[in-house]
């Protein structure tokens, strides 16, 4: 047999294998799709970043191409978003957005009801992912060392300086990590002392529980359908630091309770824990 026989045949034994493993093994059709999932963001990344940085370089408006390419992923996968409460992202100024932060597949809901000039607060290790990190900072995303606290507070005191000024909304994970479980994490306090610094409001968005969609623990990926509630904005005017953590404590409380009214599975959950 010529060579490239030698090579075809062996590529047609690899993706037999693969198409076999994929329907026998659950856990290994959840790899497959978990690494479809991050090679179509990194190939994206790897197509539009220099293209973006030859035409545009850095501004926030790129966002949209982050926008663009990134929806395919939730027709791929079938993740439906309904989104409740829209018409509370009708603010002309700046403002917060604190949500919650379950999975990657979190990227999917931010970018569905993510308004216009907006950037979201990432950690540091996401500009280092190559591409993606390019993209990233490409879209204005701000990056903070989470071990670095000093610093990460005066990138947070920057922004606050800034996002009237440029007319920013900025885009807040105040878990500071992904949590898949039920009850929200404490709320760490910088997207608070932002809202208060720079006196613009704070909107809570809730995304309902995506256990029915996704699980790391149970390796599962499927298709699914999500509520994404936009709730109204909570002013922060007149407010002083002294009460960051009330607006902290207040606004978890009111986030856990829409978690447990949207989310199909926890219907009845009324208890709230810690
Ligand atoms: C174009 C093509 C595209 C294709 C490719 C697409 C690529 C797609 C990739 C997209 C990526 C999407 C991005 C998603 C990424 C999301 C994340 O990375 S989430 C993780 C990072 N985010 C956070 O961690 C934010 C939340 N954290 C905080 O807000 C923290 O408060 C902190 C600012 C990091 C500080 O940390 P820490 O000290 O642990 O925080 P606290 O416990 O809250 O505070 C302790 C203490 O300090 C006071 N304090 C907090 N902030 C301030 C401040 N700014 N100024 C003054 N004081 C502050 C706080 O009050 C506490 O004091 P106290 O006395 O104890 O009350
Ligand atoms: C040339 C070098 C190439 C390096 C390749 C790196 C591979 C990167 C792979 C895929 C990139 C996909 C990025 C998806 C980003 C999803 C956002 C996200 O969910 O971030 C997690 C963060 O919110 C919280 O982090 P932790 O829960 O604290 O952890």
């Amino acid at each position: 047999m010529e060579q490239y026989q030698w090579i075809l045949l062996l590529l047609t034994i690899f993706m037999t294998g693969i198409f076999f493993f994929y329907h026998q093994s659950p856990t290994f059709s959840f790899y497959c799709k978990m690494f479809l999932f991050n090679g179509w963001i990194i190939l994206m990344a790897t197509i539009l970043s220099p293209c973006i940085t030859l035409f545009y370089g850095r501004r926030v408006e790129n966002m949209k191409f982050m926008h663009l390419s990134i929806l395919p992923l939730k027709n791929i996968y079938g993740i439906k978003f309904m989104v409740q409460g829209s018409e509370n992202l009708n603010i002309k100024k700046p403002y917060v957005i604190v949500s919650n932060h379950q999975s990657c597949l979190d990227l999917l809901g931010m970018l569905e009801v993510m308004p216009e000039r907006c950037v979201t607060i990432a950690k540091k290790e996401l500009l280092y992912m190559g591409p993606v990190g390019w993209a990233c900072w490409l879209c204005g995303l701000i990056f903070i060392d989470r071990k670095n606290k000093k610093s990460a507070m005066d990138v947070m005191n920057r922004v606050a300086q800034i996002m009237r000024q440029e007319n920013l909304r900025v885009w807040m994970y105040p878990e500071g990590t992904r949590n898949p479980e039920d009850t929200l994490l404490p709320f760490k306090r910088g997207a608070f002392h932002l809202a208060l610094k720079a006196q613009v409001p704070i909107v809570p968005i809730v995304t309902s529980s995506l256990k029915c969609c996704y699980s790391y623990k149970e390796k599962k990926l499927k298709p699914g359908n999500c509520t994404i509630r936009i709730l109204p904005k909570i002013e922060t005017q007149g407010l002083g630091l002294e009460e960051v953590t009330a607006l902290a404590e207040s606004t978890r409380k009111l986030m856990q309770e829409t978690f447990y009214e949207i989310s199909e599975d926890l219907h009845g959950e009324k208890e709230m824990k810690p």
